[in-house]
């Protein structure tokens, strides 16, 4: 059942690169992953939800149709986080995330707003790169201040494109456990990944994207199944149930 509270996508489309037709539900305090191979339009379509991109779209957030939001403000309750670039920005680790709730609030830094950056920074383990030059930071490093600057700005909708690509495993863990309780504090959280197992560990639901369309969506359950991914990316698959009871992937080959 939807719920007032669901981020309900009806149509999406983009001459010539997504063409999605719904109903696609990513639920508040649940995290929803966008699952497909290489170009299937899964930041296209993250990005369409965001309003960078200039598709059409039918969607509604807690009742209210999307596109009726001024676009800073939809940008703001709807915050996209683009796949890994890097920065050379002459800021440090501490100012580029307090740069971002300005951005958010401008002309406003209480002490409120420090202890949130404060709080940011150690829940992504970058306290020790607080006054570190963003041009200096590793990749993994950099990815880490990029999610930083999303989770400060506490937006209603998350949406990270590839989060994790440049974490070691540690690091993975560390911020799909701090998205989880972004998830139970009642936010909407929409990922791209292509780590099926990590999407099999973190996420509720997922959408299946390939060549801009949604092939299926479900419980976690429903779509991460052999029948399911196989010809989605065209590789053979075996899965199995895990201790936890949720879906352990192995790719067995081409
Ligand atoms: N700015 C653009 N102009 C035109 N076509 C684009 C643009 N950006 C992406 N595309 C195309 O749109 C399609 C979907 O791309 P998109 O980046 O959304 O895929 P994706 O699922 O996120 O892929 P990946 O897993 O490789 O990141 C691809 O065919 C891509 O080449």
């Amino acid at each position: 059942m939807i719920s007032s509270e669901d981020l309900l996508v009806r149509r999406v489309s983009l001459e010539g690169r997504l063409a999605i037709d719904g109903p696609l539900v990513a639920p508040a305090g649940a995290i929803t992953v966008l699952l497909g191979p290489n170009g299937a339009g899964k930041s296209t379509l993250l990005r369409a939800l965001a309003g960078i991109e200039p598709a059409r779209v039918s969607a509604s957030l807690d009742g209210r149709d999307l596109m009726t939001l001024p676009p800073a403000q939809r940008r703001a309750t709807c915050y996209y986080l683009p796949q890994l670039g890097g920065s050379q920005a002459a800021l440090s680790v501490h100012e580029a995330v307090l740069l971002s709730l300005k951005t958010l609030y401008p002309g406003r830094v209480r002490g409120e707003d420090l202890a949130r950056v404060a709080a940011t920074l150690s829940a992504m383990g970058l306290e020790a790169l607080a006054e570190r030059r963003l041009a200096s930071l590793s990749g993994g490093q950099y990815q880490r201040v990029a999610i930083a600057q999303a989770l400060v700005r506490r937006p209603r909708v998350l949406m990270l494109d590839e989060p994790t690509s440049a974490l070691d495993l540690h690091q993975q863990l560390r911020v799909l456990e701090w998205l989880r309780g972004e998830a139970d504090a009642g936010r909407t959280v929409l990922l791209a990944l292509h780590d099926l197992n990590l999407a099999a560990r973190f996420a509720d639901r997922c959408w299946l994207l390939k060549e801009g369309r949604c092939l299926a969506s479900g419980t976690v359950e429903a779509c991460l199944t052999p029948e399911r991914l196989e010809p989605l990316f065209d590789v053979r698959l075996a899965v199995e149930a895990g201790p936890d009871a949720r879906p352990r992937i192995q790719a067995l080959g081409l």
